[in-house]
């Protein structure tokens, strides 16, 4: 019996579980990671649903920005009591703990445990460490790590604020930063000796620890509301001549002796690791933001029933129609294709990092190339899905009730953040190019050497398409794009300045690096499902052709060049895009249950697991303070009086 079957549930959302093909809890365990996993996160969905100090007085899209910013606190002071659950043993728990106490609330102390923390673990020496982490973790330090400036946030070589050994700007957006943390992480230009040695961390406190005043010398404030994260108090903080100690810098690397003696780190871009440990973290979560709307809007479309098929019939459940299908299906097989890969990096950065810290760099630059790739082209997707999500619930996806517009607002921020989307699609195509002209390259490059690769696509049948064929034909589209980048940056670079030639490339550039972190995806997509148990290999065959078929014919262009496919063969895997998507009608249900999504998390009343969403909508219409008086008391103020006196004259 399928566990997510229950008494008084809509019958078509229990009539569409009992149509699964696969078992449910066993593709749950597998998406996320196995039992351990997902023992972590039972306990703490129980923890929560047991302690009512940890959720939410009224659903959030009701609450004014102080009433988030206070229901926020509460919850973090909520949590400050149940330090159990904050295990940094367990860092899987504790994630998930945090994550569903605050979903996409964005708690004023995000930055403390997402930069503030790792930043200082990494970057401050075993000196440093020992004063400043045991007051960090035990909450009397909280930081955040502030690095954007109003007037710089992508370029950093060009930050205004300048760390003078001994020696005016504004820091802006950094979370937390406004009113409630009481130190930063602050990236400055150093100064010393009278040479610029580029930007360096500073561990600085900008609150009395007694008043929480802000410190002399300082000026903090919020920047005002933002598209969401409103939970959250991004600041602003001005600089005027405020001095801090030599040791305030974070020395683990480089080092300002007392003399004002600089010593250079074994590699400049160390400086640079926290912003790598939060792109490397963020895909498996930006993926997890798409899993919440198409459960929402797989779930409701089995649900809302509209429009006859075949007149007299009865209305259809609108995920019967195929352009309903089309919008929501390869986004579900998005979700399994960007989750595996961000499951995989932070896999390979707890790998590098290891052996950054031994002092082994070799690992640096690829690190950054594949963290920066995958977080600029899954967040963009993940970005265009849930709008596609929300479409896909008409009206009702317009709501909040849907939980879609506040997953929509928080899940753009993400194209931003850590580095704009096209910024980091530019550092890929810096590492790519500079394997374009070394004589080997190794591991995720090597297919860029590939001498003898063949001139045509031998793919049959989308049923007979191996996962060597699909490899091959993906590894020919992405080598062609940066080669064809890089001779086009060749040639340019012949007749003007090199960064005028990159300005003018950068557009092939940006699409060769696409290529490239699509080949990565599709390569680790297909080597995931390849380990799955054989029950679920159906069911996640089914959804990876139709993330890779899809992929091609939405770019057959590149397929189609040069001849390397021909149109029958476009519209093979045409073909093999409905027969995917046919496959995965009667399972939609039972793969998003497979996501186990708790209630707490998708906040929708659209999506809610019972699918009972038109009593629910009338539940979720009574937070609303209009409905607190029948006659609104502005109509009697404003418009009364004017109805009165035309009433009056007639
Ligand atoms: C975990 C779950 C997440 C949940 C999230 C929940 C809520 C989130 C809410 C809000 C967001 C939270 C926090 C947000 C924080 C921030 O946004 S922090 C600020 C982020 N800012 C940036 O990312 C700035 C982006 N710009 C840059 O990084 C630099 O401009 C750039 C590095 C791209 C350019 O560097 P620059 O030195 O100016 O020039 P080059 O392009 O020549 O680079 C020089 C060489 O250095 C290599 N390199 C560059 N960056 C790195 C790096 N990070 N690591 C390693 N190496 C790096 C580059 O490849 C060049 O190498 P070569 O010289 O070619 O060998
Ligand atoms: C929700 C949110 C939270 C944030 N939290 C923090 C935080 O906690 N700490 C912190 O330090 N920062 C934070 N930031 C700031 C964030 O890191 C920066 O906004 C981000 O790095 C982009 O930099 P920018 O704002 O200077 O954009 P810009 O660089 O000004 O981007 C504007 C446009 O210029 C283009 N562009 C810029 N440079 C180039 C180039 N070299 N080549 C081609 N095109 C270019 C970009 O592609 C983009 O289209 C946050 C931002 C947001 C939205």
């Amino acid at each position: 019996m399928n566990s997510y079957i229950k008494e008084g549930d809509n019958p078509d959302i229990t009539e569409e579980r009992k149509k699964a093909s696969f078992n449910v809890d066993a593709l749950t365990t597998f998406y996320h990671g196995g039992d351990k996993q997902l023992q972590n996160r039972r306990e703490v969905e129980k923890y929560i649903e047991d302690h009512k100090e940890l959720q939410d007085t009224r659903p959030t899209p009701f609450m004014s920005r102080d009433e988030l910013i206070d229901n926020s606190l509460r919850k973090i002071a909520g949590m400050a009591k149940f330090n159990e659950m904050i295990d940094m043993n367990n860092i899987d728990r504790t994630t998930y703990f945090l994550q569903l106490v605050h979903v996409r609330d964005s708690m004023a102390f995000s930055l403390h445990y997402l930069m503030f923390l790792p930043v200082l673990n990494s970057q401050a020496s075993p000196d440093q460490l020992s004063e400043w982490l045991p007051k960090s973790l035990s909450g009397t330090i909280i930081g955040t790590y502030a690095q954007t400036e109003m007037g710089h946030g992508t370029n950093l070589s060009k930050l205004e604020t300048t760390a003078t050994y001994d020696p005016k700007t504004s820091k802006w957006w950094p979370g937390s930063l406004g009113k409630f943390c009481n130190h930063a992480i602050i990236v400055a230009n150093l100064w010393t000796n009278g040479v610029c040695e580029g930007p360096h961390p500073f561990f600085v406190q900008i609150r009395n620890l007694e008043t929480h005043e802000s410190l002399p010398n300082i000026k903090l404030g919020d920047i005002g509301p933002k598209l969401s994260l409103n939970g959250s108090d991004n600041g602003y903080l001005v600089f005027d001549h405020f001095r801090i100690p030599r040791n305030n810098m974070l020395m683990r690397y480089s080092k300002v002796l007392p003399d004002g003696t600089y010593v250079k780190p074994p590699n400049a871009k160390l400086a640079y690791g926290g912003m790598v440990f939060v792109r490397s973290m963020m895909v498996k979560d930006i993926a997890n933001h798409l899993a919440n709307a198409v459960t929402i809007a797989t779930r409701y479309s089995c649900v809302r029933r509209q429009g006859e098929m075949k007149i007299g019939a009865g209305e259809v459940k609108i995920l019967d129609y195929q352009t309903q299908q089309y919008r929501i299906f390869p986004f579900m097989s998005k979700v399994f294709a960007f989750r595996f890969a961000g499951q995989q990096l932070q896999e390979i950065y707890k790998e590098i990092s290891k052996e950054l810290k031994m002092g082994k760099l070799s690992q640096l630059a690829d690190i950054h190339a594949l963290s920066s790739g995958l977080k600029a082209l899954v967040t963009f997707e993940v970005q265009q899905g849930i709008e596609q999500c929300r479409l896909a619930c008409g009206g009702h996806g317009f709501s909040h009730a849907s939980g879609i517009p506040e997953l929509a607002a928080f899940s753009c921020g993400s194209c931003t953040y850590e580095g704009d989307n096209i910024v980091l699609l530019l550092q890929v195509a810096k590492f790519l190019m500079s394997n374009c002209t070394n004589s080997v390259s190794s591991g995720v490059c090597a297919y860029l050497q590939e001498k003898n690769s063949s001139k045509s696509s031998d793919l049959t049948t989308h049923q007979q398409y191996s996962d060597k064929q699909i490899i091959q034909d993906f590894e020919h589209v992405a080598r062609k794009s940066v080669l064809r980048a890089f001779d086009k940056l060749r040639l340019t670079s012949q007749t003007c300045q090199k960064h005028e030639a990159w300005n003018r490339c950068s557009v092939e550039l940006c699409k060769a690096a696409r290529w490239h972190v699509r080949l990565y995806i599709v390569r680790n997509f297909l080597a995931t499902i390849a380990i799955a148990q054989d029950e679920l290999k159906p069911v996640l065959r089914a959804l990876a052709q139709l993330f890779i078929f899809d992929l091609q014919v939405s770019n057959k262009g590149d397929f189609l060049e040069n001849g390397y496919m021909k149109i029958q063969q476009i519209e093979e895997l045409k073909e093999g895009v409905w027969q995917a998507m046919s496959t995965i009608r009667n399972d939609a249900v039972s793969i998003v249950d497979a996501f186990a999504i708790h209630e707490f998390e998708l906040k929708s009343v659209l999506g809610r697991r019972d699918g009972n969403v038109y009593p629910g909508l009338f539940e979720w219409a009574k937070h609303s303070q209009l409905n607190k008086n029948d006659v609104h008391p502005a109509f009697d103020k404003y418009l009364a009086p004017i109805i009165t006196k035309i009433r009056s004259r007639m």
